[in-house]
């Protein structure tokens, strides 16, 4: 057989060596965009990826948010981290976190969940699927890394029970320099015996820079609290989200109504005797309001000025500017403001835009912003009058006014 000619040469052959060639610059161009790519985010240049963390929220997975690994989040946070914050928040991969108990806990899940579904949910206004934000689990890529340690907290919300902590919480855990576990602890009031070691387990990994933190309401009303929290650090940052009195015991009788609605009436349950309009200050409904005297016990333990008292009800209505007095006091840059809230009208309250690690609107659970019964008006009065004193008095210990007396 005749060698092939000249014009009819060789085509075949000549064909897929160019394509061998092409497919081979091609995988070269890949694996070097690639590597720059990788390089890139080493570089912290990460922005167009995600927002403060790559990760997720229990809330967030509740919600419907993105699945786990999705990233989430915005630009416009990030861009005003430091860059090696960026960098380190980039590592810190939070997976999904779950509702749990913190561990070692014996109480039952009342102890643990006093305050029923402590989460933000993103369906339908009040759905109250509620669950809650722990501390990421082991297995992150941060704990792969080795990066971040637990610490104790370096500031707590210490109370009130009802005054809208977790609502601070939860706006809170927005910022990126924050990180908070999503159960209440009761650590210095129910869990102390337990110790150090075991308090400092429930708490979430951090990075350089930023704060842990927790809240248990109850530590505010708990004597041997201000004493406990001063030998773990006398420089403990203290919050306190107060309400007023009155509504406060409405509230938080309203929580105790829902959960076992035969209990006699708040109008009963006020007075020792109805009759001489004495009030009983055992019933700690009413005796968590005279906020006067649980904060005399923590000015033993510490000064004025470490302690943050956020008003409960501007939290609703201008919880940008209650945030912003939070945020100076942990000695954060003010990066949660007005642009971070919008206010749902069918749950009446302030909700997230976005929650942490999400990009959906969040507002809090059902329990939350519950309808309060109708209460006798001349027992309101009674109250209101009883709680007068020390709420003046409260309001010179704070150098507040918080109107509620006028
Ligand atoms: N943004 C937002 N959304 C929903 N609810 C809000 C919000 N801000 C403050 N609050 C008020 O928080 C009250 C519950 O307070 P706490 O979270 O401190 O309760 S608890 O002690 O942890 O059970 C809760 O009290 P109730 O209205 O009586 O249910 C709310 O009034």
């Amino acid at each position: 057989m005749a060698p092939p000619g000249p014009a009819g040469a060789h085509p075949a052959a000549a064909e897929p060596l160019s394509r061998s060639i092409f497919r081979k610059f091609l995988l070269m161009l890949c694996s070097l965009l690639t590597s720059l790519y990788v390089f890139y985010c080493l570089a912290e240049r990460c922005q167009t990826l995600s927002g403060p963390v790559v990760g997720l929220s229990a809330a967030g997975e509740e919600a419907g948010a993105p699945g786990p690994g999705v990233l989430v989040g915005g630009r416009t946070e990030l861009a005003l981290w430091s860059s090696a914050t960026q960098r380190k928040r980039f590592l810190q991969l939070r997976p999904g976190q779950r509702r749990r108990r913190p561990a070692g806990r014996d109480g039952g899940e009342e102890a643990a969940w006093e305050e029923e579904t402590p989460s933000l949910t993103g369906g339908p206004v009040g759905s109250g699927a509620g669950s809650s934000v722990a501390e990421a689990p082991p297995g992150t890529l941060a704990l792969l890394l080795d990066e971040g340690s637990k610490q104790l907290p370096q500031a707590i919300i210490i109370g009130v029970k009802k005054g809208g902590t977790r609502a601070l919480l939860e706006f809170l855990r927005v910022h990126p320099d924050v990180r908070a576990v999503g159960a209440e602890p009761h650590f210095f009031d129910r869990s102390y015996d337990k110790g150090l070691a075991w308090y400092r387990d429930l708490m979430p990994r951090t990075l350089d820079g930023q704060i842990t933190m927790e809240k248990t309401p109850s530590y505010f009303v708990t004597r041997e609290a201000p004493a406990r929290i001063s030998a773990m650090s006398k420089d403990t940052k203290l919050i306190v989200v107060v309400r007023d009195p009155v509504t406060r015991a409405i509230s938080d009788y309203t929580q105790t109504l829902s959960k076992r609605p035969d209990i006699p009436t708040f109008e009963s349950l006020t007075f020792k005797n109805r009759t001489t309009g004495l009030i009983d200050t055992s019933w700690s409904a009413i005796q968590i309001g005279i906020y006067a005297k649980h904060l005399e016990h923590w000015l033993h333990h510490f000064p004025i000025g470490q302690m943050l008292f956020v008003s409960g009800e501007r939290l609703i209505s201008d919880p940008a500017g209650e945030l912003g007095r939070v945020q100076d006091f942990l000695g954060l840059k003010r990066i949660i403001t007005d642009k971070h809230f919008y206010f749902n009208k069918t749950k009446g309250f302030p909700c997230l835009k976005k929650a942490e690690g999400s990009s959906k609107p969040h507002c809090l659970g059902k329990t939350k912003g519950r309808t309060h019964p109708e209460i006798d008006r001349e027992v309101v009065q009674r109250l209101r009058d009883f709680y007068r004193p020390f709420n003046l008095k409260f309001y010179q210990m704070t150098g507040q006014d918080f109107g509620w007396d006028g």
